[in-house]
């Protein structure tokens, strides 16, 4: 299993989880509170279009509205759930739904975290403790990509890669995630219930590349709205990521990767200099 783990980790950076133990309702009621908030008139959600990065709760249209130049078509809703948890009032029966999905959620990602780490021939905790895990960041970010009439001519959110160290990823009836594998993109089609997870940024500096934080993007349809909700776990926002010194040793390689928090990584990945260059290459070590 844990060979398994690895192997998914190093040739695709994505997998899907089934048997976790979350129960699927719960995965049906969260997707339909977001579809609830999303649904609300934009009058009532007014009041959560914030601009700041790491505002706890904040609602919009589209990734980065001042520099995107391709056809968005998408509306998210990020809330973020851990180290403190937030939530909204509205609508009725979000916030509860929502405190049960984040705790069951993390609980699958630290399992996630452990195995990781014994694929890496760590401690299963080693990823967790250096990461100051009981501080990490957990967003809940729900996107909502109504049927689209030119699903050709629109993005429903462009090629990237996820800031953490592990993503995981539920979606209504509905496929639309692709990822690149082999210079294609490929169309994930998960097992109803499963879990999406991918390998994120942070995960690929631990692991000086050998787990890469594969791109991916999400495609939007004509036929119906999809609604996917996106978890990304990050170490604590003070913490930064290195190449784990025994994985180096054990390998015989130089660390790939400068150290930057992971509070002025996501900024940076929001920031245009990540639309210059990947955010990963703004850490590379020159000479390796
Ligand atoms: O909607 C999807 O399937 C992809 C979402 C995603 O990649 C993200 O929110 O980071
Ligand atoms: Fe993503």
């Amino acid at each position: 299993m844990i060979q398994k783990l690895g192997k998914a980790c190093q040739e695709w950076g994505f997998f899907q989880v089934i048997n976790h133990g979350v129960p699927e309702s719960l995965m049906k009621q969260m997707i339909d509170a977001c579809q609830r908030f999303f649904e609300l008139p934009e009058e009532e959600k007014k009041e959560f279009h914030t601009k700041n990065l790491l505002d706890p709760i904040k609602c919009g249209t589209s990734f980065n509205v001042a520099i995107d130049k391709v056809r968005l078509w998408r509306d998210y809703l990020k809330v973020i759930a851990h180290p403190k948890f937030n939530s909204l009032y509205k609508p009725a029966g979000y916030s509860e739904v929502s405190l049960e999905f984040s705790k069951r959620t993390r609980a699958v990602a630290t399992e996630i975290l452990n195995g990781i780490s014994e694929s890496l021939g760590l401690e299963a905790d080693y990823i967790t403790k250096a990461m100051n895990w009981d501080r990490g960041c957990q967003i809940l970010a729900a996107n909502y990509y109504p049927a689209c009439p030119q699903p050709d001519l629109a993005i429903g959110i462009p090629p990237h890669t996820d800031h953490g160290l592990v993503t995981l990823l539920i979606q209504n009836d509905m496929c639309g995630l692709e990822v690149k594998h082999n210079d294609q993109w490929v169309l994930v089609n998960a097992a109803p219930g499963a879990f999406i997870v991918n390998v994120g940024d942070q995960m690929q500096i631990l692991t000086n590349d050998k787990y890469k934080s594969i791109w991916h993007r999400a495609t939007v349809n004509n036929t119906a709205t999809r609604i996917s909700i996106a978890v990304p776990h990050g170490p604590a926002l003070d913490t930064p990521a290195v190449p784990i010194p025994e994985l180096l040793e054990k390998e015989g390689e130089k660390a790939k990767y400068i150290g930057m928090t992971y509070e002025k990584f996501m900024e940076l990945q929001a920031s245009p200099a990540a639309y210059m260059m990947p955010c990963l290459d703004h850490l590379r070590v020159k000479d390796n």
